[in-house]
């Protein structure tokens, strides 16, 4: 069984991904450290993110790169957001994410495009949202832990710009596939979100097998 997670910045997709792995005992894989990987190895090499060609020399790197804490760090984010618009990066990393999608016994996948171009065939979409400002609350409150001095209002600021990259790329933009479920968290408790995201999850895998 494959699983599609996808959304925005913040919107509990990992959470809810996480939660459904473990679940349905399946493997998981954020997305997001992929790009964020690119990132990261293009600011190593100081790299222009703009540049398509500086950012297709930062793509090869080892699994064990996305255990590095740095890579969940914001201005990584901002950097994987540009470097992740080019069509040579999406390319290079694609065959990556459909072979984790595909390995025998299914998986779980979360990001941006994972429902309808890493796995249009997955057996259960759900799109997660969640208002602009309650997840600027959630990444503030996540980067106030982390020592991080950033306002609210600039953190919100970086989350609309992100939205609007994202949404707005040419190759691969964040959007919900047509066959996703929509699950909004913004008034939900991780908890019931998590059980909100099973429930439409079974139902999907029920409608698969009655047809
Ligand atoms: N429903 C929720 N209610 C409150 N906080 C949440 C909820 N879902 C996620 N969070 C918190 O918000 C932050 C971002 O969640 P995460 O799952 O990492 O988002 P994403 O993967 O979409 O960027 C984390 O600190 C997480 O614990
Ligand atoms: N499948 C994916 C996953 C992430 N991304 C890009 O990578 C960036 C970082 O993704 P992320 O999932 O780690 O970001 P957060 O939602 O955790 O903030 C996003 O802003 C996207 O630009 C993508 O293009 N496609």
């Amino acid at each position: 069984m494959i699983i599609a997670v996808d959304g925005p910045a913040a919107s509990g997709k990992g959470t809810i991904a996480r939660a459904l792995a473990k679940h349905y005992r399946l493997p998981h894989l954020d997305t997001g450290l992929l790009y964020r990987a690119v990132a990261h190895n293009l600011m190593s090499a100081h790299g222009d993110p703009e540049n398509e060609q500086d950012a297709l020399a930062a793509c090869s790197f080892e699994d064990r790169l996305l255990d590095e804490p740095a890579l969940k760090g914001e201005e990584t984010g901002r950097i994987a957001s540009i470097v992740s618009a080019h069509p040579l990066v999406r390319a290079a990393l694609i065959q990556r994410q459909r072979n984790f999608a595909r390995q025998a016994g299914g998986a779980v996948l979360d990001g941006r495009d994972i429902g309808t171009v890493i796995a249009p065939e997955a057996d259960a979409k759900l799109f997660v949202t969640a208002t602009p400002q309650t997840r600027a609350r959630r990444r503030h409150a996540e980067m106030q832990k982390a020592g991080s001095l950033k306002s609210l209002d600039s953190v919100l600021a970086d989350i609309r710009a992100r939205d609007r990259r994202d949404a707005g790329r040419e190759i691969a933009p964040m959007q919900t596939a047509p066959d996703a479920d929509l699950l909004d968290t913004s008034y939900l408790s991780i908890d019931a979100a998590v059980q909100r995201a099973i429930a439409l999850v079974d139902a999907r895998i029920g409608r698969r097998l009655a047809s």
